[in-house]
């Protein structure tokens, strides 16, 4: 039997080292670093660095790419040295496997949810992601395909296989996020805009909120399944 995954809590799109740090403090497992140039969170290359070396042995630095390819990927791997890659296009399971291949990092597949048909994907990319993260879709006219702040209907992860391990994002806070782990039993969650004050400011105050509220849900939820 493979040795169960400790729960993680990952805060997406920190772009300053004040707010990284107070991630830091408040004991992120995962932090996200966005490489999408439409997003109000991407960072530079250079900023990235500055970052991550803050980081790299407190925290897993995961890098966010949007439909790269594998020769892109590498480069970016070469030059930050992230712990992983999250791909948060329309990568299919073979660009995915094939770019986690080539870039030689695990890789977190986001899927957008909105109705019980997207489930379907999951099993898609067993074998080709080291993670699935279940996010609800963007709006139709996005101009980027995450971090909108918008939850999906929790309640249609009842239909997924339980042995199917998933981390949970869209539209959490830190007053919605103790419910979201009860009802679905995520893995970890992913936050970026629910620990905000605007889009791509985060809120020091709001991100130890959210991980104070993650970790005693999660904590709940093992005790509870232990007794
Ligand atoms: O946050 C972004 O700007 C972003 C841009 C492009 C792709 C993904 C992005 N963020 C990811 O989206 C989800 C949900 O975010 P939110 O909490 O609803 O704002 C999360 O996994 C982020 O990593």
């Amino acid at each position: 039997m493979n040795a169960p995954v400790p729960f993680a809590i990952k805060i997406c799109g920190l772009s300053t080292p004040e707010t990284l740090e107070a991630a830091l403090g408040a004991g992120a497992d995962m932090i996200g670093l966005n490489f999408h140039p439409k997003s109000p969170r991407f960072v530079t290359l250079e900023r990235a660095r500055e970052l991550a070396a803050m980081a790299r042995g407190r925290t897993a630095i995961v890098a966010l790419i949007v439909d790269w390819d594998g020769r892109r990927a590498a480069e970016l791997v070469e030059a930050l040295k992230p712990d992983w890659l999250q791909l948060h296009g329309s990568e299919t399971p073979d660009e995915t496997a094939a770019l986690r291949r080539v870039a030689g990092r695990p890789v977190m597949k986001a899927l957008g949810i909105a109705g019980a048909e997207d489930l379907g994907a999951v099993a898609a990319y067993r074998g080709a992601a080291d993670r699935i993260l279940l996010d609800a879709k963007p709006p139709k006219d996005a101009a980027f395909p995450g971090g909108h702040g918008r939850p999906f209907d929790w309640s249609l992860l009842a239909g997924l296989d339980p042995a199917q391990p998933f981390m949970l994002s869209g539209g959490l806070d830190p007053a919605n996020v103790a419910q979201a782990i009860g009802l679905t039993r995520p893995a970890g969650v992913d936050v970026s805009s629910g620990v905000e004050s605007a889009p791509g400011v985060k809120d020091p105050a709001r991100i130890a909120e959210f991980i104070a509220a993650a970790r005693k849900a999660a904590a709940a939820v093992q005790e509870g399944s232990q007794a």
